[in-house]
């Protein structure tokens, strides 16, 4: 069976991206796993599939998968390539496009220069939508990790993402603390684990540890809900440049009930063709 795909990344963060408008295939956990193998298969922090609509007032339905073979809601970086992907594959030659993904409808704009802007919804912060485990919504928590109590923001950008403060994010405990809170019992769907350094109200330095990736070189959604953290433990402006591992996004947010935008870059890296009989 052959299988076209394009590999993409935003500020690092890495895609194998598939068409499945004009292709056909049902891919299963194991073989996500092994295409998102660095050794064995292409490599990706997320597969992202490109399908038709479900509804008639949408352009595309978007999925998304972990490189654990997990599927999740929601992908800020893998949100802006997949705009650039539909464009590039002539699947639409839109500059605005409306899609479906599995928390809800994200808006995408496709800027003159390449970058895309995403309107990511409204931040959720009830813990029950999190979903996390608390009684009240509060703006930061108190959690037993590894023997000691630490601080988190709770924010949901149809993901969930819990968002620490640190001094120097080149020396936070992002390989220890990060895999100790993805599955921390208080996040019963685990949660993507941000390290935030506030450098002053404009700009933050931020590392995140994926849930079902690991530490990535940016997360768009994780930039989004470190914001979000940030404004409402009143430490940030409405409009915030991020600056990860792998590159910077633009992320705005005007307070509760608003949406979150994110601007950045996208990149793609090459085509290929997947032949999946030859795996075993
Ligand atoms: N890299 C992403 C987030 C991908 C999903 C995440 N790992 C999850 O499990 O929720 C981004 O750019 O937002």
């Amino acid at each position: 069976m052959r299988l076209e795909f394009t590999k993409m990344h935003g500020l690092g963060n890495d895609f194998v991206v598939i068409d499945l408008v004009t292709q056909r295939v049902r891919l299963e956990a194991p073989q996500i796993r092994q295409i998102a193998d660095r050794h064995f298969g292409v490599g990706f922090d997320q597969l992202l599939i490109v399908e038709p609509p479900t509804r008639p007032d949408v352009d595309f339905k978007y999925r998304i998968f972990n490189a654990d073979g997990s599927e999740v809601q929601q992908c800020g970086n893998g949100a802006r390539c997949f705009a650039r992907f539909v464009r590039e594959r002539r699947l639409t030659r839109k500059n605005k496009l409306v899609v479906e993904t599995a928390s809800g409808i994200i808006e995408l704009f496709v800027n003159a220069n390449g970058w895309v802007r995403v309107n990511m919804g409204a931040p959720r912060l009830e813990p029950a939508e999190i979903p996390f485990k608390a009684d009240l919504h509060c703006q930061t928590y108190d959690i037993e990790v590894g023997g000691r109590t630490l601080e988190i923001g709770a924010v949901s950008m149809g993901n969930p993402h819990a968002v620490l403060l640190v001094d120097n994010v080149e020396t936070a405990p992002v390989e220890t603390v990060g895999p100790l809170l993805e599955s921390h019992p208080r996040f019963p769907e685990r949660v993507n684990v941000g390290f935030m350094q506030v450098v002053d109200r404009q700009n933050i330095n931020l590392r995140v540890y994926e849930r079902g990736a690991g530490e990535t070189l940016a997360c768009g959604t994780g930039a989004c809900a470190a914001v979000v953290s940030g404004i409402l433990r009143g430490l940030l402006d409405e409009r915030v440049r991020v600056k990860l591992p792998g590159g910077e996004l633009d992320i705005r947010w005007q307070g509760q009930g608003e949406p979150v935008w994110m601007t950045g870059p996208t990149a793609r890296v090459f085509d290929g063709v997947l032949r999946l009989y030859e795996w075993r």
